[in-house]
């Protein structure tokens, strides 16, 4: 059980002739012992880079990386006990399961052959790979595939686990499936890990702590409640959820409302300075369908009945974006339908328009 610490880090990608890519801009985290904390952003925002310089697949530009208290970014990759689950496997297509196992085994160190053997065992017993021990990668399903790239990773006893996407192959039910694996496994066996992923619901279901990334910077670092009750900026607020939160652009009034236009006005959650331009940010969720007394007079334009719930689309007079409404599963509605809708203060978030901020 190790704690992994990440501090200051950064990467610059110089190539010649090419303006140089800044990756990773300053990060800090710690991660406690045990803890699978999720880096989630968008394609292209430094998760890879950042999992790379833990690895030590990529040098660092600047900063540090501390396994267990020490410094690891002088250690060459192979000196770092740190076990890597990639998203395209990088299984050897030649040797048959077992032998994929025990290649990282050997490769380390001139391990005793019984004792290769026995480890072999028990992780596939672990993962559930007894019975494909004598296949071959290209016999085997996606699903088996990751596993493989799994045990592979964890049959060092790795100090530190990293999975790259793990999920990212996989079709819908196998996803389910594994992604309940992995949480058992990394459960039963205490690793601190990292998941990198871009699918939110990946980091919302496994992480204990998510770390969510733009432009090679955090922005938010929370459990899955925290970053979803209360993101702190239009980004990661935008970023997590779905159907994703719905954005509106507002002015402040003096007794504590926000005008989206000359008819249509909302309470605040806090006190705010009349004349602020804001963002508001309600979830289709916290958006009801209420009556004609209470609620902004909406039209409807178009509605989606779903098994459990109805996701309606409205327009407010005099306002550009649309809103998503969750509706109840018994609710039926037609297009240029007239409806009333509310939003419940104490859920609606207020960003700084310019900066993006959360004022909460
Ligand atoms: N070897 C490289 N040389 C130059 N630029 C690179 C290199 N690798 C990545 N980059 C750039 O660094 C930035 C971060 O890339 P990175 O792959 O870490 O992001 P990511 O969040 O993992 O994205 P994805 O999910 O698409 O892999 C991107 O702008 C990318 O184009």
């Amino acid at each position: 059980m190790t704690e992994l610490e990440l501090r200051e880090l950064r990467k610059t990608y110089r190539a010649r002739g090419r303006p140089p890519v800044d990756a990773v801009r300053g990060i800090d985290l710690t991660l406690r012992s045990g803890e699978l904390l999720g880096l989630l952003g968008p394609s292209g925002c430094g998760k890879s880079t950042t999992l790379r310089m833990i690895a030590g697949l990529e040098t660092v530009t600047g900063g540090d990386i501390l396994v267990g208290g020490s410094s690891v970014v002088s250690r060459p990759a192979q000196q770092r006990n740190i076990g890597v689950a990639f998203e395209n496997y990088a299984l050897y297509p030649p040797l048959t399961v077992a032998e994929n196992l025990a290649f990282g085994l050997k490769a380390r160190k001139r391990a005793d052959r019984g004792d290769v053997a026995r480890k072999v065992r028990e992780i596939a017993d672990r993962v559930d790979l007894t019975t494909i021990l004598d296949a071959h990668p290209a016999g085997l399903s996606s699903g088996q595939k990751q596993r493989v790239s799994l045990a592979r990773a964890l049959i060092r006893e790795p100090d530190v686990l990293l999975l790259d996407e793990p999920l990212s192959h996989l079709d819908a039910a196998q996803r389910d499936t594994t992604r309940r694996e992995l949480k058992r496994i990394q459960r039963d066996l205490g690793h601190t890990t990292i998941l990198v992923t871009h699918d939110q619901e990946e980091a919302l279901s496994l992480a204990d702590r998510i770390a969510v990334m733009k432009d090679g910077m955090i922005q938010q670092l929370g459990t899955p409640y925290e970053i979803y009750d209360t993101p702190a900026n239009v980004f990661v607020a935008d970023f997590v959820g779905e159907p994703a939160i719905n954005l509106l652009p507002a002015v402040t009034t003096a007794d504590g409302h926000a005008r989206l236009s000359d008819t249509a006005r909302l309470a605040l959650p806090v006190p705010l300075a009349a004349g602020r331009e804001v963002m508001l940010g309600i979830r289709p969720e916290d958006l009801s369908l209420a009556g004609e007394e209470e609620g902004l007079p909406a039209r409807v334009v178009a509605h989606e009945p779903l098994l459990e719930s109805g996701i309606a689309t409205v327009t407010l007079p005099g306002v550009d974006n649309p809103l998503a409404v969750l509706t109840a599963p018994e609710v039926r509605l037609a297009h240029d339908d007239r409806v009333h809708i509310t939003a419940d203060p104490g859920l609606t978030h207020v960003f700084d328009a310019e900066t993006g901020d959360s004022l909460r």
